[in-house]
C-alpha cells in the first residue's frame, strides 16, 4: 500500500550472553598442554576424531562425526568446566614451527552416581599415535584429578580388543576391576568393556618408597619405622587446620595435619617447628606444642608413627607456603574430609576433646 508509512523493524532478538569463559589454568606435561578446549580447535578436533579408528573405540562419539558436533561438543566442555561437573581438555603439542598443534583430548567427568568418582577418557588422533601422547596426558590429568578434586576414585574403560588403552591404563595407575556393558554411539549398540580403577594407592610412588627412608628407623617385621611429627593448630573459634597434600607428593589430595619427616638427629619438637615455619610460614615455641596423641599404623611399605601435637599460640599469619590448599574445620566437620588411614583415629579423639 502506497500510503502506509513503513514499519519499523522488529527489534532484533538478544544475543545471548556469552557463555563464561572457563577459569582452568591449563595443566603441562614434559612435551604437552591439557587446556580448554576452544572454539577454534573444532575444524581440527572434527578431522582428528571424523576417523573410523579413533571412533570406534569411543562410547560416546558417533560415526561418522557430524562437523557442527564439534562446535556443541566444545562448547559442552566449556560449561563443564564452569560449573566442575567434567573437566575435558584438548591435549596439544607443538610442531617445528612451535605452533600449537591439536593431538587429541582428554577428559575427568565426575560421576553423578557414585560419589567421589570420576570416569577417565581419552583419544588420540591417529598421526599422533606411537609417542606415549595418551600415557603422558591421560597420567597427568587422573594425578591432578585425584590431588585437586573431591574425588577419591577414578574409572575408565576399554573394549577387550583396544589393548593399547588397557596398556596405557596399566602403565598410569589403573587395575582391572572386571567386565561390564556399554552403549557404543560409533558401533550403534551395546558392547562388552574391561573396566578399570584408580585410587591414591594405585597411583606410582604411592607410598612413599625409599623416599621414606632418611628418617627411618630400624625395620619392624622387615618395614621400617617412619617418624613423622604432626601438629592439630587450633584457632580461636576452635577449629583445627587442614592441609591438602599437594600434587606429586605421595597421596596427593588427602587432607592431613601439618607436619612431616622427624630427620635424623631432630627431636620432633623442632622438626615441627622447621616444618610449619617451611609450609605454614608461622613461627611457634616448643612450649607451645602439647603432646596429645599419636598414630602408629602399618602402611604398605613402612610404618607410620606420628605424634601429634595440639598448638593454640604461634606467630605470624598462616599462608601456604608450598601451594597447598588450606582448610580451618570445625571439629565436628573433619570427618568430611578424606585423610590418610592413620589419621582416623586422631580424628576421633580430637572431635571428643575439642
Ligand atoms: N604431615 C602429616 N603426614 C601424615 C599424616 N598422616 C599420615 O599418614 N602421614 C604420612 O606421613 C608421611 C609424611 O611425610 P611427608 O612426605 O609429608 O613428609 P615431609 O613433609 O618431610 O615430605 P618430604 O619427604 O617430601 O620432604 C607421609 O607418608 C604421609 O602420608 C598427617 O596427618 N600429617
Amino acid at each position: 500500500m502506497s500510503g502506509s508509512r513503513p514499519r519499523p523493524a522488529p527489534p532484533e532478538a538478544a544475543p545471548p550472553p556469552p557463555a563464561p569463559e572457563p577459569d582452568f589454568a591449563p595443566l603441562t606435561t614434559e612435551r604437552l598442554t591439557l587446556r580448554p578446549l576452544r572454539p577454534e580447535d573444532a575444524p581440527a578436533l572434527h578431522r582428528l576424531v571424523n576417523d573410523w579408528e579413533v571412533a570406534k573405540n569411543l562410547a560416546r562419539v558417533p560415526f561418522p562425526y557430524p562437523r557442527e558436533l564439534a562446535d556443541e561438543w566444545i562448547a559442552s566442555t566449556r560449561a563443564r568446566l564452569v560449573t566442575g561437573e567434567g573437566y575435558d581438555l584438548a591435549i596439544v603439542g607443538r610442531d617445528e614451527q612451535d605452533r600449537e598443534v591439536l593431538l587429541g583430548c582428554v577428559g575427568l567427568r565426575l560421576d553423578t552416581r557414585a560419589p567421589r568418582t570420576a570416569e577417565l577418557g581419552y583419544w588420540v588422533g591417529r598421526r599422533f599415535w606411537g609417542h606415549g601422547v595418551a600415557t603422558e596426558a591421560a597420567g597427568r590429568l587422573l594425578r591432578w584429578g585425584l590431588a585437586h578434586l573431591d574425588i577419591d576414585r577414578v574409572e575408565a574403560e576399554a573394549l577387550p580388543d583396544n589393548v593399547r588403552s588397557a596398556a596405557v591404563l596399566r602403565r598410569i595407575g589403573f587395575r582391572e576391576a572386571g567386565e561390564g556393558v556399554t552403549e557404543f554411539l560409533s558401533r550403534g549398540g551395546p558392547l562388552p568393556v574391561r573396566r578399570f580403577v584408580a585410587g591414591r594407592e594405585d597411583l606410582p610412588g604411592a607410598e612413599g618408597g625409599q623416599e621414606a627412608a632418611p628418617a627411618a628407623a630400624a625395620p619392624a617385621q622387615g618395614k621400617p619405622i617412619v617418624l613423622v611429627a604432626a601438629v592439630a593448630l587450633i584457632d580461636a573459634d576452635g577449629r583445627v587446620l587442614l592441609a591438602r597434600r599437594p600434587e606429586g607428593k605421595p597421596l596427593a589430595g588427602l587432607w592431613e595435619f601439618p607436619g612431616g619427616k622427624v630427620h635424623p638427629g631432630e627431636t620432633p619438637e623442632a622438626a615441627l617447628i622447621r616444618e610449619l615455619k617451611e609450609e605454614l610460614g608461622i613461627d611457634v615455641a616448643e612450649s607451645c606444642l602439647a603432646p596429645f596423641a599419636f598414630a602408629s599404623h602399618g602402611y604398605e611399605r613402612f610404618h607410620l608413627l606420628m605424634p601429634l601435637y595440639l598448638c593454640r599460640r604461634w606467630s605470624g599469619a598462616v599462608v601456604a607456603r608450598e601451594g597447598q590448599a588450606l582448610a580451618w574445620v570445625r571439629p565436628q566437620r573433619l570427618g568430611d574430609y578424606a585423610m590418610p588411614p592413620a589419621d582416623r583415629p586422631l580424628v576421633a579423639l580430637l572431635r571428643d576433646f575439642l
